[in-house]
């Protein structure tokens, strides 16, 4: 096993980014280097101001702080961090592709394919290749096939090594990870490499933790990973509903379900639906992978999670809509959070979306406070759905930072995600300030319904009648 000096990370977003950092403070003696081309991103991440580091995780900072500089870069010169690396992590974004074959299913390739193209250009000198991406099943030959072929007498070993981290506990997961994942060829120079990136995250981990696989073992463990959480949170949901047409508390379900270890109690939080970057990409591609080898049961098991969720984002807007006498035309509606989960200022897929665009298909004027999501990140992740035109966005829904007055003459309040200082508002200052009677849905499940009624609020709690 060679224990290496210099590694690189092509991606600096949500995993790129927290997860080099944690390497760099775990091993200070290897340099590492995160490359991305985007120019913009790469000069927040090495602004002085901690405050504008373009992922917020809590804990990140701190570690930013510690080892930027020291053994920690952040650059767009993405050739000249190659050729120097002696491992190259890809952490580049994988999204579903939006045109060609195997459209709003598959995942698009082309990043990672440039960033293959690009390692054989420049290499001069022997690499271990990561796949830190979630990559379909077999992806790596291709990466191989590519880095192959160039001619030049370079070996390269791939490796696939999926992340596991969840946003908003980026840290602690990198920190204290459940299991890390390595999956090589089961040859000498294979098993050599595997040991290597081993080696790395001994640093911080014990031993028995990593875990070493063939490589389709480890894309393939990733997504189905993925699937079995995306999973548990549908089945919830699909609970909720039966739940809110019976006298049942799908909190009290949870619990009751929760309590037998075969299930265990994590994960079973009822809520508005799931979000975040990965779960249905995840999903759709393990989908499109079932339904490329002729498993059309199998693909139509997974997809009915993805049904499921939509489901429960419809449900929870036409209910807003039936509860506010049908009609939610120019009424104030306050959107508590866009975030898909607390901790984060990531809102790829947030449920909040799509509440947001079903409410101003009928006109709603919506107001929204997040604690951490900018302004132009709520345009752009609504002008994305291309539901209206950018103009009528503005018009229809404005962004308010001071949740006070986000609320103010509002006919109701959607709690989209549970940000912790939601609970703690002063909520009979925000009844007063509201129209009457005064709606609440909680898509989130955060407050007590005994404690709204009583300060007079309608207030509807997903998964309670
Ligand atoms: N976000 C998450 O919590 C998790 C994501 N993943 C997976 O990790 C991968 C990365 O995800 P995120 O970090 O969320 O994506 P991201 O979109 O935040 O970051 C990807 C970065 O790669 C850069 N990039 C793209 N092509 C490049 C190239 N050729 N050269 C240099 N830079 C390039 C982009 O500019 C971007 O900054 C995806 O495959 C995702 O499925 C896995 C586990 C957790
Ligand atoms: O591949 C990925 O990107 C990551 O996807 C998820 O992480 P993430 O999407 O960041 O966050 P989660 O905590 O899994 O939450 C996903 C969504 O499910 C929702 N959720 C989660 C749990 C729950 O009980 N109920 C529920 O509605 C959350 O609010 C959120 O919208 C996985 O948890 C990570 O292990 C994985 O690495």
């Amino acid at each position: 096993m060679k224990k290496i000096k210099k590694i690189c990370c092509i991606g600096a977003g949500y995993v790129g980014g927290p997860t080099m950092a944690v390497i760099a403070k775990n091993c200070p003696e290897i340099d590492v280097t995160v490359v991305d081309i985007n120019q913009k991103r790469i000069d927040l991440w090495n602004h002085n101001n901690l405050d504008l580091l373009p992922v917020y995780e809590p804990g990140l900072r701190e570690i930013v702080k510690e080892t930027r500089g020291g053994n920690l870069f952040f650059t767009t010169e993405v050739d000249k961090a190659i050729d120097e690396a002696e491992m190259i992590f890809i952490s580049v974004n994988t999204p579903t592709k939006t045109y060609g074959k195997g459209k709003g299913q598959a995942a698009d390739l082309k990043f990672i394919e440039l960033c293959a193209r690009n390692i054989a250009k420049v290499a001069k000198t022997d690499k271990i290749v990561v796949e830190k991406s979630t990559l379909p099943v077999r992806t790596a030959e291709a990466v191989k096939s590519i880095l192959d072929n160039t001619g030049k007498g370079v070996k390269f070993e791939i490796l696939s090594n999926p992340e596991f981290l969840a946003e908003g506990t980026a840290v602690d997961d990198l920190l204290n990870a459940d299991r890390v994942l390595i999956g090589g060829d089961e040859t000498k120079s294979g098993q050599e490499a595997k040991d290597t990136l081993s080696w790395i995250y001994e640093h911080w981990l014990p031993k028995e933790r990593i875990l070493q696989t063939n490589v389709w073992s480890s894309e393939l463990s990733k997504l189905v990973a993925n699937a079995f959480l995306a999973q548990r949170v549908s089945s919830i949901n699909s609970i909720s509903a039966l739940c809110e047409k019976t006298d049942a508390n799908v909190a009290e379900v949870s619990k009751a379900i929760g309590f037998d270890s075969r299930i265990g109690s994590k994960f079973l939080n009822s809520s508005v639906g799931f979000g975040g970057s990965c779960f249905q990409k995840d999903i759709l591609n393990l989908v499109y992978i079932a339904k490329s080898y002729g498993l059309n049961e199998v693909a139509n098991y997974w997809e009915q999670v993805i049904i499921m969720n939509d489901y429960q984002k419809r449900r929870f807007a036409d209910n807003i809509i039936s509860t506010l006498y049908n009609t939610v035309s120019d009424k104030k509606i306050c959107f508590y959070g866009w975030a898909f989960k607390k901790d984060t200022n990531d809102t790829r897929e947030s449920a909040a979306i799509y509440v947001a665009d079903a409410l101003l298909e009928e006109k709603a004027q919506i107001v929204v406070y997040d604690p951490k999501v900018s302004e132009e990140t709520i345009y752009a992740d609504l002008d994305y759905l291309g539901t209206r035109s950018p103009e009528e966005n503005r018009k229809l829904l404005k962004v308010i930072n001071d949740p006070m007055e986000a609320c103010n003459d509002a006919h109701a309040i959607a709690i989209m995600t549970e940000w912790d200082e939601f609970k703690n508002y002063d909520w009979i200052a925000i009844f007063e300030l509201m129209l009457k009677p005064a709606f609440v849905f909680d898509g989130r499940r955060i407050l007590t319904k005994e404690k709204m009624n009583a300060i007079g609020f309608k207030y509807y709690k997903i998964g309670q009648s």
